[in-house]
């Protein structure tokens, strides 16, 4: 999707997009950036002072060398928890941490972190968190788009300086988010702008690959590796040498296999599976993932030295609650990328406030797929609440008739609607007759069990994608 220049229609609630115009919306102000300050006064029992002031995005506190705030507390897990900018404040989330994080005496998971002033007690130390003056920050890129990625709130502003940057480097790179928020998206715009551009990019979904294919999948085999070896077979790090691998679902990885990849990562070096012989590969590696990963180190199911590896820089991108702000914008891009400007006036700014009050379980996809759903079948005036409702695992919505074709919607975007209706209305029921559980849902679909759960994720019908 190109950069979509905008004109104004003051009949509905989105500018429509002018092809012709020069003009794209620019935040030229000085952006103000909440900041808090952390002071250390306790640590492991004993009173200290040392503090810290949160200039980013996110925030690490644990006993793990690589963590922002670092405590030395045999109570203290090595991820402890984090503090993120959310909407309208700070807040922190308890990464699965043995002991617990409390404020006031009470344990808590993930909440808003009540400022000005609090104590977060870790184990046997405590950190006191203080509201600082905003500061104007002259590093928040006033272009609400990043190559292909849209977004004009704060937060993904703030995302794309930290791409730009990150971009230029040869780190590797740690993307975290929930389900259809753009991680592969993003995984592509980095390497687009990396030294790296010219050089294969291969993508791997290590959630949608057998745990017994894997390996192959990575690091390739010789013929007679296994039953089914006919032939030789490069993996992806081979595929890949002097370009970029893009580990999605790296969650998923089986704990047998990450001192493999870590080794790959660490030595740059792979062995075919079946071969004795080390080979030299030179490979950035882009990892991402919907799941807590400092949670699974400190649950054991992840290891703590791939994690490192992995996340020399960690980007957090945020889900679309979080940002609804962005929802207007998301928009014009769709209907731009869809050649439907001229459907504009079906996002009253009615609609469009209600569609700020939803939850979007699925995301930018969701919100994508709720748009291209709009367009097709024209729904003048949609009610929100019937997407909602349609949304919901219990819907009996049927699915679309084969003769209902618009042949003046192009044919891909046509297509594209059917099967996800279709999509939609058979998991629904399927979801609905196996109550809920994935593993009889997967049976009685014939379909992989990760396969459904992630078909699952990306149409919102669980919330299993949320980061947990
Ligand atoms: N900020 C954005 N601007 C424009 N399009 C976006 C944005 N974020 C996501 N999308 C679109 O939403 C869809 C989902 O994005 P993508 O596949 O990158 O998400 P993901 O986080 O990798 O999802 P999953 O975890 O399910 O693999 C894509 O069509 C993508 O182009």
């Amino acid at each position: 999707m190109n950069r979509p220049p905008f004109g104004s229609d003051p009949s509905s609630g989105v500018s429509v997009l002018g092809r012709n115009s020069e003009t794209t919306p620019q935040f030229s102000d000085p952006v103000m950036i909440p900041r808090i300050e952390l002071c250390v006064e306790r640590e492991a029992g004993k009173a200290t002072e040392r503090v810290v002031v949160l200039e980013g995005e996110l925030f690490r506190i644990g006993s793990h060398a690589s963590n922002d705030l670092v405590i030395t507390d045999p109570r203290v897990s090595r991820f402890h928890c984090r503090i993120a900018r959310g909407v309208g404040g700070f807040r922190i989330l308890d990464t699965g941490s043995l002991n617990g994080s409390r404020i006031g005496g009470v344990r808590v998971r993930d909440a808003d972190l009540p400022l000005p002033e609090c104590r977060i007690e870790l184990g046997e130390s405590i950190v006191r968190v203080r509201e600082l003056h905003a500061t104007a920050s002259a590093d928040v890129p006033g272009a609400p788009s990043f190559g292909s990625i849209f977004g004009a709130s704060l937060g993904m502003r703030r995302l794309f300086e930290l791409l730009k940057r990150v971009a230029k480097t040869d780190a590797n790179v740690l993307i975290e988010g929930e389900s259809g928020t753009g991680k592969e998206l993003i995984a592509t715009e980095i390497v687009r702008r990396s030294p790296r551009a010219n050089k294969p990019l291969v993508i791997v979904d290590c959630g949608a690959i057998s745990p017994n294919l894997i390996e192959s999948e990575l690091f390739g085999h010789v013929r007679g590796a296994f039953t089914g070896a006919e032939r030789n077979r490069i993996g992806a790090f081979e595929a890949a040498d002097g370009g970029t691998v893009f580990l999605d679902e790296m969650g998923e990885l089986p704990l047998d296999m990450q001192p493999k990849l870590l080794r790959a990562i660490a030595s740059r070096e792979i062995r075919r599976m079946g071969e004795n012989q080390s080979r030299k590969v030179d490979v950035r590696v882009i990892a991402a993932t919907n799941r807590r990963l400092e949670r699974e180190v400190n649950l054991g199911r992840f290891r703590e030295d791939l994690y490192y590896r992995l996340s020399v820089v960690t980007v957090r991108v945020p889900p679309l609650r979080e940002r609804i702000e962005d929802i207007p914008l998301l928009v014009n891009c769709f209907l731009a990328a869809l050649e439907a400007t001229d459907k504009a006036h079906l996002f009253t700014a009615d609609v469009l406030s209600e569609m700020s009050r939803y939850d979007w379980p699925g995301n930018v996809r969701e919100l994508r797929n709720y748009v291209e759903r709009r367009v097709v079948l024209e729904t003048e005036a949609p009610s929100f609440r019937d997407e909602e409702e349609d949304a919901s695992p219990s819907s009996e919505r049927p699915g679309p008739s084969a003769g209902a074709v618009d042949i003046e919607v192009p044919f891909k975007t046509a297509k594209d609607t059917m099967i996800d209706q279709f999509e939609r209305a058979y998991l629904a029921a399927l979801l609905a007759w196996s109550d809920g559980n994935v593993s009889r849902a997967a049976r009685k679909a014939q379909l992989d069990r990760m396969y459904l759960h992630r078909l699952l994720q990306r149409h919102g019908l669980r919330r299993a994608g949320a980061l947990e």
